[in-house]
């Protein structure tokens, strides 16, 4: 028995008294990958042990206790720790294929190691050089079409030339450092510094002291500002001229502005736990799909009971962060309201007598204000009035908003006070809610509603049934892990606003792929 196990596992030291006959390893297979955990971890190393532990010991039990398709965790025969650690549904069968390393069981791989160490697609490589250069030639025409269809051609010809190996050291290492240091980033105003002067070549090494007493000065003391930028530079994100010594990038120069910055000191430090706590909260849950908003995968990371709003509203600049970061990412998406996405003049406007107190546009959950800005901006002489409803954090930092666009706090689980407008609108809010709740918040707009004449504008994605993008899908899985929600298909939206809700379909309106789209909904009459 290696060194490693019997030191760590003991009885004492795991702190779980009175358990260590138990702990003798059930077979070879957990054995051997106790013996591969690393050696020379420090004081937190029995926790862990003991939650790997843990696992090894389900996976026992599964197999050995009560065969392997037996009910795999039935917690009435078993003790409190196992209980916790196994899928909840009674009914769940044990697994019968498994992924060795995560579970404990080392098992033979499908495939050899080999495959691991060889480009992923060498066979499309000749293809995809060949497309991406015709591509380029429109791109420096200015298509924007192009310059999409381009990205995803060097995105699919990186996949097909890197081994699997180099994509798992990018995912595991380098993906997470980078959100580290360009939070660190963030967070100093390194990126600020290195943008000024033009941009001029700088090294973290001789930065002026003309810094001191800044978040920077002390990063740059410590020369962790040297390493941080090492690692950016390795991976493109600012650009190394000479021994330690950058230059900005666009990219870093515009993490200067909030709402492109923001959203990493907000991730980092409010919100990625969640996604990160994801499989241990999934697994204790059986794979079940979460459905509280306030009882998900960012309670159990975070250790509370407030929904990620108010999380982040009630752990300062958290909230605010988020704030900036909804308005970076609407930026360059197509916009609902441009020529030849929603027919705006016809569908709200011609045909209708605007009175003095009518209102025409009520954006509810409209954070601060950008979507009435735009509107506001693009169709200059829209009759009645623009009204903006959230919650008062949200609206108290406004610096500067459009005068006519009115400002209501506004909670939209109670009575909607602004009744009877032409147009109610939500952008990027009923995915942030499971389906019982936003029935809810449906049925407060169409009390407002007035017959045969107000309508509602969904502004979200409509997922397609094939070739979703990957900022939907991304988003998605955010939704799953910080509100227990998700982005809807066409046929998750006609279930919840039609069957659910009651309202009926008029339209929907798609921007390319249902990126982003707009759902138009009346009273049934
Ligand atoms: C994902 S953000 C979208 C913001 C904005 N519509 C946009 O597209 O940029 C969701 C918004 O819902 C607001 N919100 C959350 N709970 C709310 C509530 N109970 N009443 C009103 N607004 C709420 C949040 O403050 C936030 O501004």
């Amino acid at each position: 028995m290696p060194a490693l196990y019997r030191r760590h596992m003991s009885g004492s030291e795991v702190g779980q008294g009175g358990e260590s006959s138990e702990r003798a390893p059930p077979n070879q297979e957990a054995f051997v990958w106790l013996s591969i955990l690393p050696t020379g971890l420090g004081p937190t190393t029995p926790s862990i042990l003991q939650n790997q532990w843990i696992r090894v010991k389900d996976i026992y039990e599964h197999r050995h206790t009560e065969g392997a398709n037996g009910p795999s965790c039935n917690g009435r025969a078993r003790g409190k720790r196992n209980r916790r650690r196994c899928p909840q549904d009674p009914s769940t069968e044990a697994p019968t294929h498994v992924n060795g390393t995560s579970t404990g069981i080392v098992k033979k791989p499908v495939v050899d190691v080999s495959v691991a160490l060889k480009a992923n697609n060498l066979d499309s490589v000749a293809e995809l050089t060949q497309e991406i250069s015709s591509l380029g030639a429109q791109v420096s025409g200015g298509d924007e079409q192009a310059r999409l269809a381009l990205v995803e051609k060097a995105r699919s010809l990186v996949r097909a030339l890197e081994t699997p190996r180099e994509t798992m050291i990018k995912h595991c290492w380098a993906q997470p450092s980078a959100m580290a240091a360009l939070t660190v980033g963030v967070d100093t105003g390194l990126f600020v510094a290195l943008a000024e002067s033009d941009g001029s070549p700088k090294s973290p090494k001789t930065w002026p002291t003309r810094l001191a007493s800044t978040l920077l000065y002390y990063l740059t003391k410590e020369f962790v500002a040297a390493r941080l930028m090492r690692h950016l530079g390795s991976m493109g994100y600012i650009q190394e001229v000479d021994t330690d010594t950058y230059q900005p990038t666009n990219f870093s120069s515009s993490l200067t502005i909030p709402i492109i910055g923001d959203g990493y000191p907000c991730l980092s430090g409010g919100l990625m736990a969640s996604l990160s706590k994801f499989p241990e909260y999934a697994m204790k849950n059986g794979y079940k799909t979460p459905q509280s908003i306030s009882d998900g995968s960012l309670q159990y990371a975070y250790n509370t009971k407030l929904n990620m709003f108010e999380y982040l509203h009630a752990n300062p600049p958290h909230g605010f962060q988020f704030n900036h970061h909804m308005g970076g990412y609407r930026q360059g998406r197509p916009s609902w309201m441009d020529d030849g996405f929603y027919p705006v003049k016809e569908r709200l406007i011609d045909g209708v007598e605007f009175g003095e107190g009518d209102a025409l546009l009520v954006d509810i959950g409209g954070g601060m204000g950008h979507d009435l800005a735009e509107f506001r901006q693009k169709h200059p002489n829209a009759p009645g009035r623009l009204i903006l409803q959230d919650l008062q954090p949200v609206l108290g930092q406004i610096i500067d908003l459009d005068s006519k666009i009115e400002r209501v706090e506004y909670d939209f689980h109670t009575e909607q006070p602004i009744k009877g407008a032409r147009a109610y609108y939500m952008h990027s809010c009923l995915h942030d809610w499971p389906d019982e709740i936003d029935v809810q918040i449906l049925a407060r707009i169409k009390e407002a509603m007035k017959p045969g004449y107000s309508r509602l504008l969904i502004n979200e994605n409509v997922i397609p049934p094939r070739h979703a993008q990957w900022e939907a899908t991304a988003l998605d899985i955010m939704m799953l892990t910080l509100l227990s929600s998700r982005e809807r298909t066409e046929g998750d939206w006609r279930l919840l606003l039609e069957e659910m809700a009651g309202l009926r379909i008029s339209g929907i309106y798609t921007a390319a792929n249902g990126v982003e789209s707009i759902i138009e909904c009346e009273l049934v009459e």
